[in-house]
């Protein structure tokens, strides 16, 4: 394992970080391998698609960051994969429920205790946008009686709601808990289907539409005033920053580190 970037990511000494891409196929992933080879100081070592044994593509190729963009019942196989392969790892999948990162924090302590820090940082959303109106919203969210998120996706997503609503509403919820907000005022006595998911006490609901790729709204409410916080994805070339700032960063973060904005220092 090499250390490998400066904050420019611009090598000290050159010897770029080699990165694999989990998923290479995907949506996500053609678009990692792009961002990945194009660039300052890393190189793409591995294209990794499904069917290939990840263990074996990462000894292969010597891979120091495996980026992962698979679907949520791989993700975790493929983290530990990584982990006992030596290799830091970035998640963009979705779908790390609390005993998901459980267990990944526990194996890092295992290869931390064998003398190996490896770092995972797993974001529910990698653009800025997002990671701004999840920040904003928290903030936000204990001056509101009332708060609900939505979500809107293209409709060959796999999962609802989806990882950033989930995170926003988590952070949502547990901002408003500390502030000892009441819960946001309900009194719907029949039709709960159409009220939404209920994550952490915040309602979340999703829509599926050909012609998006991936939107958030965070509908704040108090008598007579209204805060709306939106973002919008429209091309997947809006994560790719966020997700070369995680490879650069992932070797220089021991652990597990769940969001964004913990890497941006929104927190
Ligand atoms: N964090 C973010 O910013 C962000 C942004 C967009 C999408 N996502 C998430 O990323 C995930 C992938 O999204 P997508 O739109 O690219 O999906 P996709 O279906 O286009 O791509 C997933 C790819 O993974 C491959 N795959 C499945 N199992 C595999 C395995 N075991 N090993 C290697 N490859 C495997 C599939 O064949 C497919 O090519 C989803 O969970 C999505 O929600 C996250
Ligand atoms: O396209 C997807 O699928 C996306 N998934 C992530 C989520 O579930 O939050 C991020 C946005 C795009």
């Amino acid at each position: 394992m090499t250390d490998h970037v400066t904050d420019e990511g611009t090598p000290a000494t050159y010897s770029p970080l080699r990165v694999a891409v989990l998923g290479a196929e995907g949506r996500m992933g053609r678009t990692t391998c792009d961002a990945v080879e194009a660039a300052a100081g890393l190189e793409l070592v591995a294209r990794v698609t499904r069917g290939d044994d990840v263990a074996q593509a990462l000894a292969d190729s010597g891979a120091d960051v495996a980026v992962d963009f698979t679907r949520p019942d791989v993700t975790e196989e493929n983290v530990h994969a990584a982990l006992d392969a030596g290799v830091h790892v970035v998640v963009g999948t979705t779908g790390w429920t609390a005993e998901r990162q459980g267990r990944v924090r526990e194996h890092l302590a295992r290869r931390a205790a064998e003398g190996l820090d490896l770092g995972v940082i797993v974001a529910p959303n990698f653009g800025l946008s997002a990671v701004l109106a999840m920040t904003f919203a928290a903030k936000a969210a204990r001056y509101f009686e009332s708060v609900e998120v939505i979500e809107l996706h293209h409709p060959d997503k796999l999962d609802a709601p989806s990882g950033t609503a989930t995170h926003t509403a988590r952070a949502v919820a547990a901002a408003r808990a500390a502030a000892g907000v009441a819960p946001s005022p309900d009194a719907t006595e029949s039709g709960f289907g159409a009220r939404g998911a209920d994550v952490d006490g915040v309602r979340v609901h999703a829509v599926r539409l050909r012609g998006l790729v991936a939107h958030e709204e965070i509908l704040l409410g108090n008598v007579g005033e209204q805060l709306v916080i939106r973002q919008d994805s429209f091309d997947r070339v809006s994560f790719m920053p966020g997700v070369v700032l995680a490879v650069r960063e992932v070797g220089r973060r021991p652990g597990l580190t769940v969001g964004l904005e913990h890497v941006l220092d929104l927190d």
